[in-house]
């Protein structure tokens, strides 16, 4: 087996992504963001950047839960308070016990700053138990504040957003965000708790004696350094290996899901594909022993200093007891103190890092629904449209981004209420996206369609909509029973059994939703138990039922019969007849012999409305639809093959 560049690049070069930038896989990918940022930055960066990331994580905790988010403050805050009695509880009690006297009565003393130690510790514990509790409950909340948020613009968003690239980026990077964000809130509360308990043993340690504060800092601060440093280290080779991970994440989806299974196995593609995934295991277990390498120099080398320093700390503090400058108890609860301090710091800077890190995709969260609303429908005006008597396309332009020709092109048309009206043309001549522009699912560049002499901007958008059904040529398989994917084409009435199955028959679909195992209760997601599939034919018939169900006024088929059989297919084209003179249908076909019985017939060309009329004008006319009807017409052209008698009979 020969090694392509893509194999090369994945496995073995982490620059990859910069030398073959093509290489769809070796794009750079959202959920390294935040990684990178973050490897990027100095240490020192990291901590000019923490006050705003917690503001912003506590304004949406409070957003999300005040209750919760208050018992939080306040039980970290009191835990911290209680870490600091103890430590002056604990100073207390040695005080009484280093006193001249008999043991007994010095114990007697000791007694009741005993207590006070018993019950700042249980009440510390009980606090963290609340802490827990409140953050457990929280967290949901938090996710569902932001997860909402994100729904709330990505279903509102008018459909051009979807076609930015820029956009569909940053939509994927506030995907990751939300997720983020609950971490976030999370290494937030951590970080304030190992803050707080560090502020307390400080504030102890000075009430005791002040000279032992820079020896507090002093026995601390080169672990909590080493480990930050760690922590950095262990984010640049993340953020380094973005291509084996991408690399990673793809053999993945390929050796597991169901789309690609078939072809795995007919190309017999499994070896290929272990070996691929044991090259890349191969080679981040190199880096990630490299990195343990590194990250336990640096960790040693931190405690080794941060040892020596705590050395000097005692020594220090066994001189000034031998000086007589610090009493034996201040000097015992030091000791205690600086365990103590080195483990809240611990804490502190392990949550330094995930706040800084998740802080970076929460920000791109925050920047997404910000830029988002650039992207939101223009409110209507709220007046509800009437019963269409006339729909007007009046030189209406669409031009996709990033393309050179318009996909419709200065289009005038009028549509009657009553008319079946046929859109046909070559290939990418415009049609789908003419019908689309009709619908209200996308904005035209220049030009008007109008609802009874009115623009759609004049009336509301929601209610025009109500008017309108759409089948749309890339019809989405909803994953819910037949009953409801035919229920969804309105979704504000009752979902009564009789309607949908009236629409069912009119699209050829009841018989075979019947014969499935449950009936309209199967559920159509082959990815859960119990779950069916349907062929491209019965999944058609299923979403033209979607548009029949609420018999509106105006419905629009983009290729509604384009994998049928030839029975459905008539059976679904009278349906479409029986509306004629009574409702508007705007339909889209390549098999024109469909469109015979439209009242007019629109032919489009390159975007550009070309030629329009009835059949028979058109034929007459012997223009571009003429050509197309005549070359299909050809296909039919052949004499019936001679049947032969049936057995027995003589001929
Ligand atoms: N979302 C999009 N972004 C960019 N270009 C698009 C997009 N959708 C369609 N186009 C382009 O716009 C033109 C018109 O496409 P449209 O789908 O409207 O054609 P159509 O007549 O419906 O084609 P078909 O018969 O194949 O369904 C084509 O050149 C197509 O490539």
């Amino acid at each position: 087996m020969t090694e392509t560049a893509i194999e090369r690049g994945g496995a073995t070069r982490d620059g990859a992504a910069a030398a073959e930038p093509l290489l769809p896989e070796l794009r750079a990918v959202w959920w390294e963001a935040g990684v990178r940022a973050r490897a990027e930055a100095g240490v020192l960066a990291v901590f000019a950047e923490l006050p705003r990331l917690v503001a912003e994580a506590v304004r949406v905790s409070w957003r999300a839960d005040r209750l919760r988010t208050s018992i939080v403050a306040l039980t970290t805050v009191g835990s911290g308070v209680m870490a600091g009695g103890g430590l002056l509880a604990t100073q207390r009690v040695l005080v009484e016990l280093f006193a001249a006297g008999p043991t007994p009565d010095k114990v007697v003393a000791a007694l009741p700053a005993l207590a006070v130690l018993a019950t700042v510790t249980a009440l510390r514990g009980g606090l963290g138990i609340v802490t827990g509790y409140a953050q457990n409950g929280l967290a949901p909340r938090v996710r569902q504040e932001v997860e909402r948020g994100l729904f709330e613009v990505t279903t509102a968003v008018r459909l051009d957003a979807f076609d930015a690239d820029a956009f569909a980026d940053d939509m994927e990077r506030a995907s990751r965000g939300t997720e983020s964000t609950v971490s976030l809130v999370q290494a937030v509360t951590n970080l304030l708790a190992g803050l707080a308990g560090l502020l307390a043993v400080a504030v102890a340690v000075v009430l005791i004696h002040p000279l032992l504060l820079p020896a507090l800092l002093v026995a601390t601060l080169p672990r909590a350094w080493a480990s930050l440093r760690a922590g950095h280290l262990t984010y640049q080779t993340w953020a380094a290996g973005s291509v084996r991970r991408r690399r990673r994440g793809l053999l993945h989806g390929l050796m597991a899901e169901r789309v690609s299974a078939p072809e795995l196995r007919s190309y017999g593609l499994r070896r290929f594909l272990l070996d691929q995934y044991d090259r890349v295991m191969g080679v981040e277990t190199g880096i990630q022993l490299a990195l343990a390498r590194r990250v336990t120099t640096m960790t040693s080398l931190g405690a080794v200093v941060g040892g020596i320093a705590t050395g000097a700390v005692y020594v220090l503090l066994g001189l000034l007891l031998v000086d007589g400058r610090i009493p034996l108890a201040a000097a015992a609860t030091c000791v205690i103190a600086v365990q103590a301090a080195q483990r809240s710091l611990a804490v502190a800077t392990y949550q330094v890092d995930q706040v800084y890190s998740e802080g970076q995709h929460f920000g791109d969260y925050a920047g997404f629904m910000n830029r988002a609303a650039d992207y939101l429908p223009a409110a209507g005006s709220g007046a509800a449209p009437p019963p269409l008597r006339e729909l007007s396309v009046r030189e209406v332009t669409l031009s996709y981004p990033d393309r050179k020709e318009a996909a419709v092109d200065d289009v005038t048309l009028t549509v009657r209420a009553g008319e079946t009206v046929a859109f046909v043309g070559e290939n990418g001549s415009g049609k789908s996206t003419l019908a689309a522009v009709i619908a209200t699912l996308r904005m035209p560049s220049a030009g008007v369609v109008e609802w009874n002499g009115r623009p759609y901007a004049e009336w509301d958008a929601d209610r025009l909509r109500d008017r309108i059904a759409v089948v749309t040529q890339e019809y989405h398989k909803w994953p819910f029973t037949a009953a409801t994917n035919i229920a969804i084409g309105d979704v504000e009435a009752e979902a009564r059994q009789d309607r949908i199955e009236a629409a069912a028959a009119r699209a050829a679909a009841h018989d075979t939703i019947v014969e499935l195992p449950y009936g309209y209760e199967t559920l159509l997601d082959r990815t859960f138990a119990k779950g069916q599939d349907l062929s491209g034919g019965q999944w058609q018939r299923i979403t033209a039922a979607r548009g029949f169900l609420r018999d509106a006024e105006l419905l629009i088929m983009d290729e509604p019969s384009s994998a049928l059989d030839p029975r459905a297919e008539d059976a679904l084209f009278q349906s479409i007849r029986d509306r004629q003179g009574r409702l508007t249908t705007i339909l889209i076909t390549h098999r024109l012999a469909n469109v015979r019985h439209a009242d007019r017939i629109f032919v489009l060309d390159r975007g550009a409305l070309v030629e329009s009329g009835s059949h028979d004008e058109l034929m007459a006319a012997g223009g571009r639809y003429a050509e197309l009807f005549t070359l299909q017409a050809a296909g039919y052209d052949v004499a019936p093959p001679r049947v032969p008698p049936p057995r027995g009979t003589v001929g």
